[in-house]
């Protein structure tokens, strides 16, 4: 625009200087001034011209050099975005990103212990889980452990972090910018609908696919375990934090009470997190805690999936009509002796006709050995997907004692729910049951089975 008007004033002042030497020629003649004024005029003339001439080169440089600066800026912001995904560099979102993401944080989809979770769409068009994390100091340690541990990970059966958004001043939530997995978590798979209480999406998750989350969740363990550079203990695995994505494929999420240790240590000390029902009895015993204290929760998952109910549930006492606390492993333990394994099933997967005793067993026995009550006698995770996929034969568990975390003395809701509590530990109850031995159908080798 500029340059326009600069060469329109040049033309007019080359056009004045030819009509001032036409008018000096017409009233002058040939006079000396004339060719004073003509002279004058022309060097002029010619400075117009000059002046042109290096302003456009000028120009045309400077555009050049702009356009090249354009384009080296464009490539470095696309090498520098490529780069931050395959460093898995989380990204700082504004709160207004956020805001303009979630339309205002309407669509609620999940509230949990620390939070509340809403949907999103980002402006790349990316769908996402906006976890917003409320309360004070137990919100910041969260978060913090939460980036730092899933910001270092990547592993297709762990949720992926987008980014997160600090808390712009103290009180303020913080948020943690997940990809959004499409149909939600285990929980409503397994567990069916309680009394009325409907709910929106879930269903019944066939053995198969049981299975395969099985396997799924054993295998983001073992990578949290074995194969990072520190070894990361999630310590809070339970249905809720298992997302399942479009396939019915399990991603773990939550790494909220999650700690990194080194490689070389092997037990830690500190202080008791998790969830009622899940947690190893190390936790309660002050034994300090390991990678095995995962592979118990894990266990207690499994038996729930096998169960399609809670380790720990209210059920109504048919003669008193009085509720009592149930806890299903110690049921599992009795039906294995007696083997009379397939009558422990979800009762919705014996109608489908689909289940091999046989592979039961296998599972039954694996989630066993999982929730022994000494760590050492635990498999460690990459054990159990041998177990699972069949390339290792499942033996007969130890004879052990089996702690029962007696939750009586705890609040009941806490304990049908899954929902995660601050433990407090005197109140806890550890009950001993000797014999722990699981019946004989197990005692020989179970064959090897492969999921199908
Ligand atoms: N990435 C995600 N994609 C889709 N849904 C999600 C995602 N993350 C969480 N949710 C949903 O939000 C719910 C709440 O998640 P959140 O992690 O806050 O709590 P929780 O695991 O139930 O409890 P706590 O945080 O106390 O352990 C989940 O159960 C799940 O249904």
């Amino acid at each position: 625009m500029e340059d326009k008007k600069a060469n329109i004033i040049a033309a007019i002042s080359i056009l004045a200087l030819v009509v001032v030497i036409i008018a000096a020629r017409v009233s002058l003649k040939l006079s000396k001034t004339f060719y004073l004024i003509a002279g004058v005029d022309i060097s002029l003339i010619l400075a117009v011209f000059c002046f042109l001439i290096i302003r456009n080169r000028y120009n045309r440089e400077r555009n050049l050099l702009v356009s090249r600066f354009l384009s080296e800026g464009r490539e470095l912001r696309t090498e520098y975005s490529f780069l931050r995904k395959v460093a898995g560099v989380p990204t700082k979102f504004k709160l207004e990103d956020l805001e303009e993401a979630t339309d205002g944080f309407r669509s609620l989809i999940g509230k949990g212990g620390s939070g509340s979770v809403f949907k999103g769409v980002l402006k790349d068009g990316s769908q996402v889980a906006v976890k917003r994390i409320e309360g004070e100091e137990k919100g910041e340690r969260e978060f913090r452990s939460e980036v730092a541990a899933i910001a270092s990970v990547q592993h297709k059966n762990l949720v992926r972090l987008y980014g997160y958004s600090s808390a712009i001043s103290a009180n303020r939530p913080r948020f943690l910018v997940y990809e959004y997995i499409v149909n939600s978590s285990l929980n409503i798979w397994i567990f069916p609908e309680k009394g009325n209480r409907r709910r929106s999406g879930g269903g019944c998750l066939s053995w198969y696919q049981r299975y395969q989350v099985a396997i799924d969740v054993a295998k983001a363990l073992a990578y949290l375990h074995h194969d990072c550079r520190s070894k990361i203990l999630h310590l809070d695995v339970k249905p809720e934090n298992i997302l399942l994505d479009e396939n019915y494929r399990a991603v773990v999420t939550d790494f909220g009470l999650s700690k990194l240790i080194a490689r070389d240590e092997s037990k830690v000390l500190t202080d008791i997190r998790g969830t009622r029902g899940y947690l190893a009895p190390e936790w309660l015993l002050e034994h300090g805690i390991s990678e095995k204290s995962d592979v118990y929760s894990y266990g207690i998952v499994l038996l729930e999936m096998i169960g399609g109910r809670r380790s720990i549930s209210k059920v109504e006492v048919k003669e008193t009509r009085k509720k009592k606390l149930e806890y299903f492993p110690r049921i599992v333990n009795q039906k294995m002796r007696e083997r009379k394994v397939m009558e422990i099933v979800d009762p919705r997967l014996i109608e489908t006709n689909e289940l091999k005793e046989e592979e039961v067993m296998k599972l039954v026995c694996v989630a066993m050995w999982c929730i022994q009550e000494k760590s050492k006698n635990r498999p460690d995770m990459v054990m159990v997907i041998e177990m699972l996929e069949g390339r290792v034969p499942v033996y007969e568990p130890p004879d052990s004692d089996v702690v029962v975390v007696d939750l009586l003395a705890a609040d009941d809701d806490a304990s049908s729910t899954g929902v995660r509590r601050v433990v407090n530990v005197p109140r806890l109850q550890i009950q001993r049951e000797r014999n722990f031995r699981l019946p004989s159908i197990c005692s020989s080798i179970i064959s090897p089975i492969s999921p199908r």
